[in-house]
């Protein structure tokens, strides 16, 4: 499948025309933001941007104020011109590069292919709830009756149809921010822009915003590029990230990549505050069935303290547990709330499972590793305390 968006050595200057073409040899020398304004007088918004980003995927473009997020994002949309590379746009067969496409290119692309959520509600006051969703509508020339139909659905989808006849000021922050998602996605747009929608919001407002971000998109496959300052809120909802510094992207990766594998001092020093627990899955620290140590006949041990092991048959099933010299039985990480803390049971997670419940199972098995199986329920590997502890400290 080919990209929604792909941008390729984007570079915006910010400036008077002569200061801009004085700068541009200096940006592709590599030098920094301020080298740059102190010889030329013209301001780097960003810099040798490449970025892919697939159909249904949100990217994230991450970084301190001023580090060039927004420059970028709002080069999909023209918002800010790009003075070198290409930025191009697809929506089916159809594709453009924003940069150099024509005015008719770039009327559809706004109208079609791209909508934007800002950071500000940017609410129009005199309207009602339903007339502020509907108003790209309105303006794309949707007639009355089928606009009401496509604005009572979005609203539907941010749980605000009860609201619809409402005028924004009767609505509180987080609400006036999901009328706001809701007209983003009412235009039917493949591409969402989103700079920084949630920043203004309370911190419990907006984990529930982020939420039900996520949620919508599982049922509507959007493309979002979006912006945010906050990196837990990039690791939650990112399928990929991209760490800027200064105007340039460091590193893109996904939040396992960006936690495990930090490409620079700049990004250790931003992920030294995350909570690794809450990003890495069971996948990320276990240790492969190949090199656990072998435990007499059909037995593996699954740690290296010799406490724990299973008898697998030749499909990899496993068909006898044993802890501490006595037998006990493997469930699954689901069930970890239900049942008692003891140590006759063996916990067993599958990749996905987060790091939190797999800490959580050995808890509740007094510190028994968990083992891993997969869709079929074959042994692939097992997780002792070290391997936890490992992933957890080396950064
Ligand atoms: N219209 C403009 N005119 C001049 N300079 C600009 C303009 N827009 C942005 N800049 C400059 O470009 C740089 C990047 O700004 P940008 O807004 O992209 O950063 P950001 O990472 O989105 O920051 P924030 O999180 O604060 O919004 C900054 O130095 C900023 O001052």
């Amino acid at each position: 499948m080919s990209p929604a968006l792909e941008f390729h050595n984007v570079c915006v200057l910010f400036g008077t025309d002569r200061q801009q073409a004085a700068a541009q040899p200096l940006v592709e020398k590599g030098l920094s933001r301020t080298e740059i304004l102190a010889e030329t007088g013209a301001v780097l918004g960003c810099a040798a941007c490449d970025l892919t980003v697939e159909h249904g995927e949100i990217s994230v473009l991450m970084g301190l104020s001023g580090s060039g997020k927004s420059t970028l994002l709002r080069t999909v949309n023209r918002l800010n011109e790009a003075s070198t590379g290409s930025v191009v746009v697809r929506d089916g067969d159809w594709q453009a590069d924003v940069v150099t496409c024509s005015e008719r290119d770039l009327r559809r692309i706004r109208r079609q292919c791209v909508a934007m959520v800002f950071q500000q509600f940017a609410l129009l006051p005199w309207r009602t709830v339903a007339d502020n969703v509907g108003f790209g509508l309105e303006l794309s020339g949707v007639p009355a009756k089928e606009r009401r139909e496509r604005v009572m659905a979005q609203l539907e989808l941010v749980h605000l149809a009860d609201w619809a006849d409402k005028y924004a000021h009767q609505l509180s922050g987080g609400m006036q921010q999901r009328v706001g998602l809701a007209r983003a996605f009412a235009t039917e747009a493949p591409i969402l822009l989103m700079d920084e929608p949630f920043s203004a919001l309370d911190p419990l407002i907006r984990t529930k915003l982020q939420d039900e971000l996520l949620e919508l998109q599982k049922r509507l496959k959007k493309t979002i590029l979006f912006v945010s300052h906050d990196l837990e809120e990039a690791l939650k909802i990112g399928n990929r990230i991209s760490i800027m510094e200064g105007g340039r992207i460091v590193q893109t990766g996904t939040s396992e990549d960006i936690i495990l594998r930090p490409g620079n001092a700049y990004v250790r020093d931003f992920i030294s505050n995350v909570n690794p627990l809450s990003v890495l899955t069971a996948w990320n620290v276990m240790r492969d069935v190949r090199d656990l140590e072998p435990a007499g006949d059909d037995w593996v041990w699954l740690d290296r303290r010799r406490t724990t092991r299973f008898r697998l048959d030749e499909n990899m099933l496993v068909i006898g547990a044993e802890r501490n010299g006595e037998p006990a039985f493997w469930v699954s990480c689901d069930d970890v709330e239900r049942l008692p803390e003891d140590p006759s049971k063996v916990f067993w997670a599958t990749a996905e499972t987060s790091l939190k419940v797999v800490m959580r199972a050995m808890q509740q098995s007094q510190t028994a590793p968990v083992a891993l199986f997969d869709a079929a329920s074959r042994f692939v590997g097992a997780i002792g305390i070290r391997d936890v502890l490992r992933a957890v400290v080396r950064r």
